[in-house]
């Protein structure tokens, strides 16, 4: 049996059932609006496996389930060395999303990721701690950061609000995920230049660690004809 986990609810749920399903793969909740199972039709022996989006990189990596809906973001935060873990099967062209860094609007002499570097040292030298940003992508943003050379800051964990924590001044700058910018721009924040940190979309994943009997490998084959038309 061929399982395939997909987001049970929020942004990424039902645009995974479209796309499935213009591929000729038919993805239904069963039961009640609340109740977390499914079913998939066009295929024979693969169940649905209703999780939160967050949590689907977990069960890939450890074998529960073979294939996997979710954001990129989600993969490389959740788990080291993703891609001996994991492998990429197909970019879905929704839930786009940038993982950004932003500070506050009136940093006027800080615009670039050197500006940052800079602003932390004198940061430091003045308040005697290091320049806080708040994040709940620690693994992505302390990677970015040490391959540009900044090293002079402190994460502080933030699961949500993220952007509110400059205002309640429980950090100074914030590394989140921002798609229209409207939750930066209503918080008085801008994003530093250069590009983001990671660009992220609904991504179908195969789990490498999963038991990939003769059965799977076949239904999987059959699944990536049909992506493939
Ligand atoms: N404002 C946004 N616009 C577009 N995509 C976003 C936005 N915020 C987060 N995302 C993306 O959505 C994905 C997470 O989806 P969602 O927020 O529905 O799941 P979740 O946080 O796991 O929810 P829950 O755990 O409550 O089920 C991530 O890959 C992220 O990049
Ligand atoms: O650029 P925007 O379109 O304004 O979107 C950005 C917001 O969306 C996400 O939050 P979400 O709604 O998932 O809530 P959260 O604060 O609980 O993460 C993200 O964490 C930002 O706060």
């Amino acid at each position: 049996m061929l399982k395939i986990g997909v987001p049970s609810k929020g942004r990424l749920m039902q645009k995974t059932f479209d796309w499935f399903s213009a591929r000729g793969l038919t993805m239904s909740k069963a039961g009640t609006e609340r109740e977390y199972s499914g079913r998939i039709d066009g295929i024979e022996d693969a169940s649905l496996v209703l999780l939160s989006a967050s949590e689907i990189p977990r069960e890939l990596a450890a074998g529960r389930i073979h294939l996997g809906v979710t954001g990129s973001d989600l993969v490389r935060e959740t788990l080291a060395h993703w891609e001996d873990r994991v492998e990429e099967l197909a970019l879905m062209g929704f839930g786009h999303a940038d993982l950004v860094i932003a500070v506050p609007s009136f940093w006027v002499d800080v615009e670039t990721l050197d500006d940052l570097d800079a602003a932390a040292a004198a940061f430091r030298r003045r308040h005697g701690h290091r320049l806080r940003i708040a994040t709940k992508y620690h693994r992505l943003v302390r990677d970015y950061l040490s391959q540009h050379g900044v090293a002079d800051y402190v994460l502080v964990d933030s699961q949500g609000a993220t952007e509110g924590t400059v205002r309640n001044e429980t950090a100074e700058a914030v590394a989140d995920i921002t798609s229209t910018g409207e939750t930066l721009r209503a918080n008085h924040l801008k994003i530093l230049s250069g590009g983001p940190v990671h660009a992220s979309q609904a991504t179908l994943f195969r789990s490498r660690t999963a038991c990939w009997s003769p059965e799977a490998k076949a239904n999987l084959k059959a699944i990536r004809e049909r992506l493939k038309a």
